[in-house]
């Protein structure tokens, strides 16, 4: 508060220091009796009390808590009557300059009231935002991180900003040259042709820096998002599963082939635009103030408002923008699971089901970017009504200028040139805040994903234990992050080497939950698994899924040759490796059958493949590195009689040696494991072997057993 007294009180010594007219009270009075508007300093004053008593009243106002909201609220009629007041004195500059001989000091008070009309905004702005800081702030270091990203690519942009500061200063010497040509071309007797041809060249050489800046900045920006993307992507494949349960897949796509082109191409793009812009208004604007002062300070009356408007705009755009990225994530959303499920939809006939879902979240997307195209032709409409409201007051001014002979009619016609390029740069400069805002918008997950650092975490286990085998869940308790309803509870089961432990129980009671921790997919909310007396979170990444391997109920194959299927991930690999374990999961049966062999092409999500096939080269996969703990999600159940006989002789034999957890739904597959674990509500309620289990005739694997022996039966 102190900074805001000591700017009131300069206001008020510049203020009282430029009406050199009025040294004394008494003059002043003398002044507002006879006051004339168009000779009178007084309205300077008069300036000076509107800012200052809106100063005092916001910073009164303000103290009362319950007022803030109702001053926020009517913000903008603050900003624009100081803003006006700004636009006065310039007005009263000019008719001062009409009216009045030599208007110098009308000059200094113009700048002194149009500075601290400017500050006086600022103050205001300070004073009624607290706590809405942080939304300004976050947007600002949205700004950083974009940048940043940008300074990463500097090299490949070094060019590009070469060429960029040579078209500045092309821009800069042009409005010179014109001049000078324009002098010259004018001029009564021979004329001199070298300004004329100095002009063009210019002109020429501008248009090939241009040129070669766009191929130069195009191939850098190119650079830029390819990196940003390969940023997103390694970011989001090292995510933790929950991620994956909250976002969809349609969505994370969109992010990698939209948003990151537009975070890579906006800083290169606002360099160049502030640059260019910047260096042509200056040029132009240097030329206009020779040309007539006057009418320069004319465009000042227009271009506040205009960005005023745009800043408006801006923050519209912002929001328009977030929610078109949340729209569009949801189309792609709905289609990535429509072209995926494809053929559940064919065989349900759901195709006029799917396309009233996704004409439902296209009709949203409508509305939403239908707003956005409204909010941008209106700003369009607003920045190019101001203007061509700067342009009347230019004729118009410019008229009277003419007629009482204060103005050449050679330097009103070079005004005229050049106030359409200098317009046509500040319409740019004054549209980057609302492209900055849009960009912000659609940037604000990529960011987010970027200052996360999941990479970090996955790989915080450094420990390669030599004991491996054994498996000790303690008191495990999770509950999933998306409702937080806790699934496991007080979890409690040990596995010893080389045993076959089988988790049964009634469906949704969380034995698929119990095999997620242990493939390290959540981290449970207490308790800990250790493998081989080794917490798994301590252990390195790569090697613990080198020596814990899954075999799921639904295998996802990649796209690429059973070959490249069976040896996914384990690049070191080798034929024989490959050989060996496709013939222990019997793939190697049906592959001999096939043309390609192990060429064979799986198709997206292994489509060509049957069921059993799949499911057999997802066992292969499996055990290419020869892991010692091997957990089987139902990996048997899809596969018809024959080829579960085939599977399950492969997996007695190659899981000799190995701790193998089994979850089967199918009990008599389970029969013979060393201990069977049954899991209800959470936790392990009995574990015992099979005869064991089965004395117990109250106990709910004997229900389980007898009910599926009655259904088979
Ligand atoms: N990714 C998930 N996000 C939220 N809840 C989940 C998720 N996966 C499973 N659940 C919930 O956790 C509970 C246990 O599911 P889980 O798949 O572990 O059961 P299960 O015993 O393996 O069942 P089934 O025998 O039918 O496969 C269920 O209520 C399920 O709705």
């Amino acid at each position: 508060m102190r900074l805001l007294d000591f700017l009131i009180l300069l206001d008020l010594i510049v203020t009282s220091y430029f009406l050199d007219h009025y040294r004394c009270v008494k003059d002043i009075f003398l002044a507002v009796y006879n006051y004339k508007y168009t000779t009178s300093h007084v309205d300077f004053v008069v300036l000076f009390f509107i800012r200052q008593l809106v100063i005092l009243y916001i910073r009164k106002t303000v103290r009362q808590a319950w007022k803030i909201q109702k001053i926020r609220d009517s913000i903008w009629r603050y900003y624009c009557l100081l803003f006006i007041c700004g636009l006065a004195a310039i007005v009263k500059l000019l008719v001062l300059d009409f009216f009045v001989e030599k208007p110098e000091s009308a000059l200094w008070s113009t700048v002194a009231a149009v500075f601290f009309t400017i500050s006086s905004i600022f103050i205001v702005r300070s004073l009624t935002s607290d706590g809405i800081e942080n939304e300004e702030s976050g947007s600002f270091a949205l700004f950083r991180t974009i940048f940043n990203i940008h300074i990463k690519h500097w090299n490949a942009f070094r060019l590009p900003y070469l060429l960029l500061a040579a078209e500045c200063v092309c821009f800069l010497y042009e409005p010179i040259l014109y001049k000078r040509m324009q002098s010259d071309m004018f001029r009564d007797g021979p004329h001199d042709l070298s300004s004329c041809v100095k002009w063009q060249l210019v002109r020429l050489v501008t248009i090939i820096l241009l040129s070669t800046k766009e191929y130069y900045m195009g191939l850098a920006k190119l650079r830029a998002t390819v990196d940003l993307r390969n940023s997103v992507h390694e970011n989001i494949l090292h995510q933790p599963i929950s991620f994956f349960d909250q976002n969809q897949s349609g969505e994370l796509s969109t992010l990698l082939s939209s948003n990151c082109g537009t975070i890579a191409s906006y800083t290169p793009e606002l360099i160049a635009s502030v640059a260019t812009d910047v260096f042509m208004v200056i040029g132009d604007g240097m030329l206009l103030l020779t040309c007539s002062w006057q009418l320069t300070l004319t465009i000042l009356l227009s271009a506040p408002a205009i960005s005023f408007v745009s800043i408006y705009f801006g923050n519209e755009r912002k929001m328009i923008s977030e929610e078109t990225v949340a729209s569009d994530s949801r189309c792609s959303g709905i289609t990535g699971e429509a072209f995926s499920g494809a053929r559940t939809i064919r065989s349900m006939a759901a195709e006029s089901n799917e396309l009233r879902r996704y004409n439902l979240v296209n009709e949203e997307y409508y509305n939403i970017r239908s707003k956005d195209v409204g909010s941008d032709s209106s700003h369009g409409f607003l920045v190019n009504f101001g203007w061509r409201i700067d342009s009347l007051l230019i004729y118009w001014y410019g008229h009277y200028l003419r007629k009482y002979n204060r103005l050449d009619g050679q330097e009103f016609h070079t005004f005229v040139i050049y106030h359409f390029r200098a317009i046509y740069a500040l319409t740019r400069l004054i549209k980057l805040h609302s492209e900055g805002m849009k960009t912000i918008g659609k940037s604000n997950k990529v960011l987010d994903l970027l200052s996360s650092d999941p990479k970090s975490k996955l790989l915080s286990g450094t420990e390669k234990p030599s004991v491996i085998g054994g498996i000790t869940i303690e008191d495990v308790d999770f509950a999933y992050e998306i409702d937080g309803k806790r699934i496991l509870k007080s979890l409690n089961l040990s596995i010893a080497p080389g045993q076959t432990v089988a988790l049964v129980g009634p469906s949704g009671h969380g034995k698929s939950t119990l095999v997620s921790l242990l493939q390290r997919f959540y981290s449970p909310s207490s308790g800990r698994i250790l493998l081989g007396g080794t917490p798994i979170e301590n252990i390195d990444h790569k090697f613990y899924h080198s020596k814990v391997a899954l075999v799921a109920q639904e295998p996802v194959l990649f796209s690429g040759t059973i070959r490249e299927n069976i040896l996914y991930g384990y690049d070191e690999g080798s034929e024989e490796d490959m050989m060996r374990v496709a013939r222990m999961a019997n793939v190697d049966e049906f592959v001999s059958k096939m043309a390609d062999g192990y060429d064979t092409d799986c198709g997206e999500r292994g489509v060509r493949l049957s069921g059993g096939q799949k499911q057999r080269v997802a066992i292969a996969r499996a055990l290419v590195r020869n892991p010692q703990v091997l957990i089987l999600d139902e990996a048997t159940s899809a596969l018809d009689v024959e080829s579960e006989a085939l599977v399950q002789e492969a997996l007695s034999r190659c899981s000799q040696d190995m701790t193998v957890l089994v979850i089967a739904h199918r009990l008599s597959t389970v029969r013979n494991a060393d201990k069977i674990a049954v899991i209800e509500n959470g936790s392990v309620s009995a574990q015992g072997t099979h005869e064991e289990l089965m004395e117990n005739s109250e106990g709910t694997y004997f229900k389980l057993v007898t009910r599926q022996s009655n259904v088979i039966g």
